[in-house]
């Protein structure tokens, strides 16, 4: 425990370590709701989540190919979606967390994916919907996350889509596919 929590203020600035404590009560509440049984699970894949977000783009892509990662051309123009990833493996390897949900969770929450588990929306909608995050969509995103997860995925993508164009700002191509899954799925609960 006080490794970890050594690991946490070593890796995080003050403001980074305020927004993952964030994340974590807010994923802690996501999860009482849509996976009791998983609500510590959720606070610590939280609080842990952004453990590399402030490492320099070498670093991150110096310890991925130590860990056999493939990084792509594309993560290479647009190294901060790569912090997700790093921080899985140093969850698992430096904190030896040894947890394939937390692990996912974690590598899957700046991108999103085709087929996330409840945690990993957990994680994802955390991020974005914590009492330290101020932006115009949140109060909005906050209240559909809580209904509904995946129609919260959809309302999450389509606002960052919108909000790194308008800033001119690199979107990834996995991005596409990630919002029409949660786009048909959302198409199916709708039609039932
Ligand atoms: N779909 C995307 N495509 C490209 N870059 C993205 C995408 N989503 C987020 N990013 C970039 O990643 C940064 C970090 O996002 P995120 O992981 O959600 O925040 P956090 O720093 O809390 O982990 C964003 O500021 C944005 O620049």
């Amino acid at each position: 425990m006080k490794r970890f929590l050594q690991l946490l203020q070593e890796n995080l600035s003050e403001d980074r370590l305020s927004h993952s404590l964030g994340v974590a009560r807010t994923a802690f509440y996501l999860a009482k709701k849509h996976l009791p049984a998983k609500k510590e699970k959720a606070f610590l894949a939280g609080i842990a989540h952004d453990i590399a977000r402030e490492w320099p783009a070498e670093r991150m892509i110096a310890f991925l190919k130590d860990k056999g990662y493939d990084i792509t051309p594309e993560d290479k123009l647009n190294t901060v979606v790569l912090h997700a990833p790093a921080g899985a493996y140093f969850i698992r390897d430096m904190l030896r967390i040894y947890d394939e949900e937390i692990f996912n969770a974690v590598s899957r929450h700046t991108l999103g994916a085709v087929g996330m588990t409840d945690l990993d929306m957990i994680i994802f909608l955390a991020d974005l919907i914590e009492p330290g995050r101020n932006f115009a969509q949140r109060q909005n995103l906050l209240i559909v996350s809580f209904q509904d997860l995946k129609r919260g995925m959809l309302l999450a993508l389509e606002n960052t889509l919108e909000y790194l164009t308008k800033k001119n700002k690199t979107v990834d191509s996995r991005t596409t596919l990630v919002l029409n899954y949660f786009r048909e799925e959302v198409a199916k609960k709708d039609s039932i």
